[in-house]
């Protein structure tokens, strides 16, 4: 099979990918979850032509030639609206967030005012209609005011809030089961002894399913043989996971049975290798209903094809209008070679100049285990295939690290 581009392949992973079903859950809980449907406000709101400030109520006519004496008649707590009309002469007392008396159309703030008694003493006078909200300035029933595909922020929680929204419909999170395989790979946090490595894909792309909005479960650490692979491919279709994610196995070495294994089970292999780099090996295709991503060993090839290629999935599972940003200019703090046929992702530190531009300068050394470097790193430099070689100062693309 010829590699393919990431463009092509992003394409191919999400083609036909419909988002899944809602499921209703607490304003509590809806904080970064996909709205799966629009939202219509289920009231008015302000439901009143409501007092902005604390002062008194009056007619506008009334208060034009100042300093004027009126007749306080009541008073409008917030919770509390007076029932009466004020007509001419007449004032009511009122608060931040009441309705506004019918009959008056204006609130004086109690600072340009001197009680004295039932009376109130207006000192400055102010135009018809100031310091009242119109009923409904901020929005009208039935009205939708959040889209569906939204990744929803403390902001919308809280106009959901107040639309009079208690629970929201959301997407169903992807069930994205996650399973490593190698016969070298041991658990953190127990003895390795001397033959091997310790499994940190697994951790890393789960933590990542999670940040961007799917339900990650861990199927452990799968032996290179059939068995053990068939095992975990399997379980996965068992739990009924939207998408299982192999991590390692994927290239051409005589233990790299993942892909062989995929197919023994009945694996519809849509595309087996990618021009970039790091992350060649990146295999796709499907098992019945469940997309299967196989993504390269290699620690940090594992991080880069996670957020290329599984994120993209995730967020189209979700419904999401909004995925999360792609490249941004910049301007190159080293110079680079010649780029080869694959698109290379080189861990770079970012600063802002004097003049505000985004200076990118890559790791001298780009090994695809070097999670060090990852973790140090602001951002991926993206060199397209067969770049021509740069220089320091020149503009470049890079992806800021958001994972
Ligand atoms: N002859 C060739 N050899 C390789 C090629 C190639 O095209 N021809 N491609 C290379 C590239 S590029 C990559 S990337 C790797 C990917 O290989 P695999 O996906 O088969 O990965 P493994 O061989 O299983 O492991 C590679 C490396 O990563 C470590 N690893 C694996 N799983 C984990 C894990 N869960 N946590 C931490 N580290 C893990 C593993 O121990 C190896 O060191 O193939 C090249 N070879
Ligand atoms: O693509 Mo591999 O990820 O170069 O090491």
């Amino acid at each position: 099979m010829a590699l393919i581009a990431v463009a092509d392949a992003v394409a191919r992973i999400v083609a036909g990918v419909v988002p899944l079903p809602c499921e209703a859950v607490p304003l509590g809980e809806a904080l970064d979850r996909a709205l799966g449907r629009d939202l219509a406000a289920r009231r008015t709101q302000p439901p009143w032509n409501a007092s902005a400030m604390d002062g008194y109520a009056v007619r506008a006519a009334d208060i034009e030639t100042v300093p004027v004496t009126l007749k306080v008649i009541g008073a409008a707590p917030a919770g509390h609206p007076f029932s009466g009309r004020v007509k001419a002469g007449e004032a009511v007392r009122i608060f931040t967030g009441a309705p506004v008396p019918q009959g008056a159309d204006t609130v004086v703030i109690q600072e340009d005012t001197e009680r004295q008694g039932d009376q109130v003493l207006i000192r400055q006078s102010v135009a018809a209609g100031r310091n009242v909200r119109q009923r409904g300035i901020d929005f009208h029933d039935g009205e939708v005011l959040i889209q569906a595909g939204r990744r929803l922020r403390p902001r919308d929680i809280a106009l959901a809030a107040a639309m009079n929204h208690a629970d929201l419909p959301v997407c169903r999170r992807p069930r994205i089961a996650v399973l490593a395989t190698g016969d070298e790979l041991a658990p953190p946090g127990t003895d390795p002894g001397p033959d091997r490595i310790i499994s940190s894909n697994s951790y890393g792309v789960a933590a990542m399913i999670r940040q961007f909005g799917g339900e990650p479960v861990d199927l452990g650490i799968a032996r290179d043989t059939h068995e053990a692979l068939a095992d975990g491919i399997r379980r996965a279709q068992g739990m009924r996971a939207d998408v299982l994610v192999t991590l390692g196995g994927a290239s051409v070495g005589d233990h790299d049975l993942v892909q062989e294994a995929l197919k023994a089970e009945g694996l519809a292999l849509d595309f087996w290798k990618i021009a970039m780099r790091p992350g060649k090996p990146l295999m796709f295709g499907r098992l019945g209903d469940m997309r299967v991503l196989g993504l390269p060993g290699n620690p940090v090839s594992a991080m880069v094809c996670a957020r290329l290629f599984l994120i993209p999935l995730v967020e189209a599972l979700l419904g999401l209008a909004d995925p999360a940003p792609g490249d941004s200019p910049a301007i190159l703090g080293a110079d680079l070679p010649e780029n080869d046929h694959r698109q290379d992702y080189l861990r770079a530190t970012v600063v802002r100049d004097a003049t505000g531009r985004l200076v990118a300068t890559p790791f001298a050394r780009q090994d695809s285990s070097m999670l060090s470097t990852l973790c140090q790193s602001d951002a991926f430099i993206v060199r397209a295939p067969h770049a021509p070689p740069a220089r320091a100062g020149d503009p470049c693309t890079v992806m800021l690290l958001d994972f």
